[in-house]
């Protein structure tokens, strides 16, 4: 966290690591024909090795797909995830709202909902192959604020 000087020094950037992306599971079969749903996901935000980003995001918004019900869900203390059944991938808007929510502007994040693991070359990967089948897939982004108030 910044000291009081450096929160008032112009032209001071303060950079804090931010972590998200999601995690998928495939639903057992007698579930999936329920709802043609064939995996269970879990997009989060998160701080780099579990730091707690409480203290400077207010919330999050995740926009899921349109057929989703209620797409817009608002997280307002941590953990930062939805977790939601889904038969494909699609983008996800992410926006974080940040405390003191006056000083900086909400910042904008897609992120690519992957229900696979996947090659380097973007083929699927087969369970077989040692590969987890629950697919983790992270952009580390660092937030930055500059001129902080
Ligand atoms: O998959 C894709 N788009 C998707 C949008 C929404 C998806 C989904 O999983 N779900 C909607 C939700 C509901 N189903 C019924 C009632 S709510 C479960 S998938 C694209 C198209 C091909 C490649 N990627």
């Amino acid at each position: 966290m910044a000291t009081p000087s450096q929160r008032r020094t112009k032209g001071v950037t303060i950079v804090r690591p931010i972590v998200y992306g999601n995690v998928a599971n495939p639903l057992p079969p007698r579930k999936t024909q329920e709802t043609d749903h064939t995996h269970k996901w879990t997009v989060s935000v998160r701080g780099v090795n579990g730091e707690d980003i409480s203290y400077y995001i207010k919330k999050v918004v995740f926009k899921l797909h349109e057929t989703y019900q209620n797409p817009l869900r608002t997280v307002e203390q941590p953990p930062f995830e939805i977790t939601e059944t889904g038969w494909g991938e699609f983008e996800l808007a992410i926006k974080l709202h940040f405390i003191p929510e006056s000083n900086e502007k909400p910042v904008p994040l897609y992120h690519n909902l992957r229900l696979h693991p996947y090659e380097e070359d973007g083929t699927i990967l087969s369970a077989n192959k040692n590969k987890p089948v629950s697919s983790f897939q992270y952009d580390e982004l660092a937030s930055v604020f500059t001129d902080p108030t």
